[in-house]
C-alpha cells in the first residue's frame, strides 16, 4: 500500500520535533557560549587572519569552559590555524622589549640596543603576559586577555604560592598547609620545586629588568596568574632547532628556537586521552596548525591530548584530573626512602654492632650502585599488572637482599647483579637467598599497601565534599582559635573543584593499593597451597 505523502502542516511540527531534539541534545552535552567576550575574540581574530573553523566555545557538565563542534568534523580535517601574527612567542617578546628600548632614552644614553636576553621562554612569556594585562590605556591584546581565566585556584600552585613572594611556600596560610596535608606525597615534592620555579622566574625577570632599567613585575599575585596562565595554556610548537639550523627571525615571524607559544582560541581546547591529533607549523601558509584525526560530530565537545600524564602531574600542572586515567600508578619513593631512614636508624640505635650487620655507610653504597644503574627513584605499581615495576623490584632486592643476616653488603651485590642478567642462582645457600628476599619483598610490599590504604581511607573522609563543608563551618567557628587551626591547615577556602580532584587522586590510590593487596595475599595463599602439597 502506498503511504500517503505528509500535509505542510504535518511536516513543520516533524521540523519543529527535530529541532527540538537536536537542541536537548545539544544542552545534554553542552551549552554553547553566548558570552559578547567570546564573538569580540572570535571577530578580533578573523581581522587578524585566523580562518572560520567550525568550532565555538560553550559549557560542559565535566569539563566546564571547552570547544564544541558546530557542524559534523571529519578525520584528516583541520580543528584550527592560527596565524603567525596571532602566537605570541619569546622571540616576538624580546623584539617588543629590544623595539621599546630603542625608542627610550636610557638605551641612547648607552647608545646601544643589544639586548643581552637572559629569560626562559617561560619568563618570556609570562613577563609579556603581565606587562599587556597592566596597560593602563589597554592592550591590543585586550580581546585575549579578557578571553582568559580570572583565576586558576584549581591548580594547588595558586595558593601555596600565598600573597607575597617567599624563599619557600609559606605554610602559614592555612589553607596553603591544608593543601599541602592532602597532596600524595609525590606530588608534595612536585608542588615544592614548582613553587621554587615559579619564584626563580619571578625572581631572575626582575633582576633582568632592573639591569634593563625597565620597570619590574611589582604585583606579586598578578605575576603568579600570568605565570599559571601560561603554564596551563602554552602550546607546543614541536622541537627547538640548534642556533645554526635558524632561519631568519627578523620581521616579526616566528624564530625556530622558539618551542612554546600563547595562541588564543587555540587555548580553549580541553584535554581527552582519547583525544587523536596531529599538529605541525605549515611554514608556507605561516600558522600553527591542529588537525583531528578522528571525527566529531556536530555538538560534541572537541578535544585535545596534553600528553600521557598521570593525574597527579594533571592536578598540579593544569588544576584538572581524569575520572578514569590510564597511567595510574601508586608512587612508592617515599617508602623506599623511609625503609632506608628506618634502616639507618636501626643499625645506629644497636648497641654492639655485629660485623655482619649493614650499617649506613653500607646503605649508601648499596643507593650509588642503584644509582649508577639508573635504577634509583620513580618507583611504582602500575594499575595494569598491579605488580612493583622493574626499578621497583631491582631496588627492594638488592636493599632486602643486603639486610639478611646471612650476607654480607658485597655478596648481596653480587647475588642481585646475577638476578639483574637473568641468571639462574646456582648454590643451595643463594636459592634459599632468593626465596628468603622473595618473601620480604611481599611482606614490604603488603605493609606499605596497607599503610597506603589506610592513609587514602583518611584522605578520603576530608577531601568528601559533605566533610569540607562541616570542616568549613567548624573553621568559621574556630576561627579565633588561630594557633590550632594553622598548626593543622585549614580546607577554609580552598577551591571546591580542587577538593573534589583530590578526592579522585586518592580514590585511585585507594583503589591501586587494596587490588595490590588483594593480589599478594592471593599470592602468599597460593605458595602456602604449593608448601602443604610439598609437604603434606
Ligand atoms: C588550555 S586550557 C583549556 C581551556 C579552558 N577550559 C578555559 O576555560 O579556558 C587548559 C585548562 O582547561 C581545563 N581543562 C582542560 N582539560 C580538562 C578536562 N578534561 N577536564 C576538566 N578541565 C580541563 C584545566 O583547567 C586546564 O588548566
Amino acid at each position: 500500500m502506498r503511504r500517503r505523502g505528509r500535509t505542510y502542516r504535518q511536516r513543520q511540527q516533524r521540523q519543529r520535533q527535530r529541532q527540538q531534539q537536536q537542541q536537548q541534545q545539544l544542552a545534554a552535552r553542552g551549552r554553547p557560549c553566548t558570552d559578547k567576550t567570546w564573538s569580540d575574540l572570535r571577530s578580533w581574530c578573523k581581522a587578524r587572519g585566523m580562518a572560520k573553523t567550525k568550532l565555538t566555545l560553550a559549557y560542559f557538565p565535566g569539563t566546564l569552559r571547552g570547544m564544541m563542534a558546530t557542524k559534523g568534523i571529519g578525520a584528516g580535517e583541520d580543528l584550527v590555524r592560527v596565524p603567525e601574527s596571532l602566537l605570541v612567542t619569546a622571540s616576538k617578546v624580546r623584539r617588543l622589549v629590544t623595539a621599546s628600548m630603542r625608542s627610550a632614552a636610557a638605551c641612547s644614553r648607552s647608545g646601544s640596543t643589544h639586548l643581552p636576553w637572559t629569560l626562559s621562554e617561560h619568563q618570556s612569556l609570562t613577563y609579556w603576559l603581565y606587562t599587556e594585562s597592566e596597560k593602563p590605556s589597554g592592550s591590543e591584546w585586550c580581546m585575549y586577555i579578557d578571553s582568559l581565566p580570572r583565576d586558576f585556584a584549581s591548580v594547588p600552585l595558586s595558593t601555596l604560592a600565598g600573597q607575597t613572594p617567599s624563599s619557600r611556600i609559606a605554610m602559614d596560610a592555612s589553607e596553603a598547609s591544608w593543601i599541602m596535608g592532602h597532596l600524595p606525597y609525590s606530588a608534595q615534592q612536585r608542588a615544592i620545586e614548582q613553587y621554587e620555579r615559579l619564584h626563580r622566574d619571578w625572581a631572575q625577570t626582575c633582576g633582568f629588568l632592573e639591569l634593563l632599567g625597565l620597570a619590574a613585575p611589582a604585583v606579586w599575585r598578578r605575576y603568579v596568574w600570568a605565570w599559571l596562565a601560561v603554564n596551563t595554556r602554552c602550546i607546543h610548537l614541536g622541537r627547538r632547532r640548534a642556533a645554526t639550523d635558524r632561519r631568519s627571525s627578523e620581521g616579526g615571524s616566528r624564530d625556530s628556537r622558539d618551542s612554546m607559544a600563547l595562541a588564543p582560541v587555540l587555548d580553549f581546547l580541553n584535554h581527552s586521552e582519547q583525544a587523536d591529533v596531529t599538529t605541525f607549523y605549515d611554514s608556507a601558509r605561516r600558522q600553527f596548525v591542529i588537525k583531528t584525526n578522528r571525527a566529531f560530530s556536530r555538538g560534541e565537545e572537541v578535544f585535545i591530548s596534553y600528553g600521557p600524564h598521570d593525574n597527579r602531574f594533571m592536578l598540579l600542572e593544569y588544576g584538572f584530573v581524569l575520572r578514569h586515567n590510564p597511567y595510574q600508578v601508586l608512587e612508592l619513593d617515599h617508602a623506599v626512602k623511609a625503609w632506608v631512614d628506618a634502616a639507618k636508624s636501626r643499625s645506629r640505635a644497636a648497641k654492639r654492632p655485629s660485623s655482619a650487620a649493614m650499617q649506613p655507610a653500607d646503605i649508601d653504597e648499596l643507593i650509588d650502585t642503584l644509582k649508577q644503574h639508573r635504577l634509583w627513584g620513580d618507583f611504582t605499581v602500575s594499575l595494569d599488572d598491579l605488580e612493583p615495576s622493574y626499578r621497583l623490584t631491582a631496588a627492594l632486592r638488592l636493599l632486602l637482599l643486603a639486610e639478611q643476616r646471612s650476607m654480607t653488603p658485597k655478596q648481596a651485590v653480587a647475588l642481585w647483579g646475577r638476578w639483574r642478567r637473568g641468571l639462574v642462582e646456582k648454590t643451595a645457600a643463594e636459592q634459599s637467598a632468593d626465596r628468603a628476599v622473595q618473601q620480604a619483598i611481599g611482606a614490604w610490599m603488603c605493609a606499605v599497601c596497607q599503610g597506603m590504604a589506610r592513609l587514602s581511607q583518611r584522605m578520603l573522609r576530608e577531601t568528601s565534599i559533605d566533610s569540607k563543608e562541616q570542616l568549613q563551618s567548624q573553621s568559621q567557628s574556630q576561627s579565633q582559635s588561630q594557633s590550632q587551626s594553622q598548626s593543622q591547615g585549614s580546607i577554609g577556602s580552598v577551591d571546591r573543584f580542587l577538593v573534589q580532584c583530590l578526592h579522585t587522586v586518592w580514590l585511585e590510590i585507594s583503589s591501586i593499593a587494596q587490588r595490590c593487596l588483594e593480589n599478594l595475599e592471593t599470592a602468599a595463599s597460593e605458595q602456602r597451597n604449593g608448601a602443604e602439597q610439598q609437604h603434606p
